[in-house]
């Protein structure tokens, strides 16, 4: 199974861009041995001035042309479910051993994800009722799935 993040807004050469592509590498090379691999970080980006939800309306637009065709889908969102590492990687396992070709993260710009989109995700995920920036969104998951292969493939990087 191949896992994309894709996120709205481009992260310029900063220290998240070196964490996550430190972390995207490490999940890509941990969970190639268990079947679940990296594809590059997608980033979209609309140009034109369009405000709020025609705004995310276009955002989604982008963000569902960007990523593979018939990917399942999982949403961050403040209001989505929150879960233990444990509860994720589990959740990871289980979409892997049902045969998913693609998993696709969905992480919104400064006015979140459009509510349609939120609706067409398979799951909807939050890192606690806090907003986040996005850029320290990506940062965060990227290291949550690295963890999660760790914990598929019984790596002592993360200890319960
Ligand atoms: C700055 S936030 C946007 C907040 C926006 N006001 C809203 O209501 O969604 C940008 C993106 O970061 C992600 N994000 C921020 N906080 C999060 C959290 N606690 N859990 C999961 N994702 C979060 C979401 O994908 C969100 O669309």
């Amino acid at each position: 199974m191949r896992v994309q993040i894709c996120a709205v807004g481009r992260l310029k050469a900063a220290p998240e861009k070196h964490l996550l592509d430190d972390y995207i590498s490490r999940l890509d090379a941990t969970g190639r041995g268990i079947g679940i691999s990296a594809l590059p970080v997608c980033e979209v980006e609309e140009k034109r001035r369009l405000q709020g939800s025609e705004l995310m309306e276009r955002e989604a637009e982008l963000l569902l042309a960007a990523i593979p065709k018939g990917a399942l889908i999982i949403a961050l969102d403040e209001r989505g479910r929150i879960e233990t590492s444990e509860a994720f990687a589990k959740r990871i396992g289980t979409l892997r051993d049902s045969g998913a070709a693609d998993l696709a993260f969905l992480i919104g710009g400064a006015n979140g994800l459009a509510p349609a989109l939120r609706e067409r995700a398979s799951h909807v995920m939050a890192f606690g009722a806090m907003t986040w920036p996005h850029m320290l969104v990506r940062v965060m998951l990227a290291e949550q799935l690295y963890r999660a292969v760790t914990i598929l493939s019984g790596h002592p990087y993360h200890r319960a």
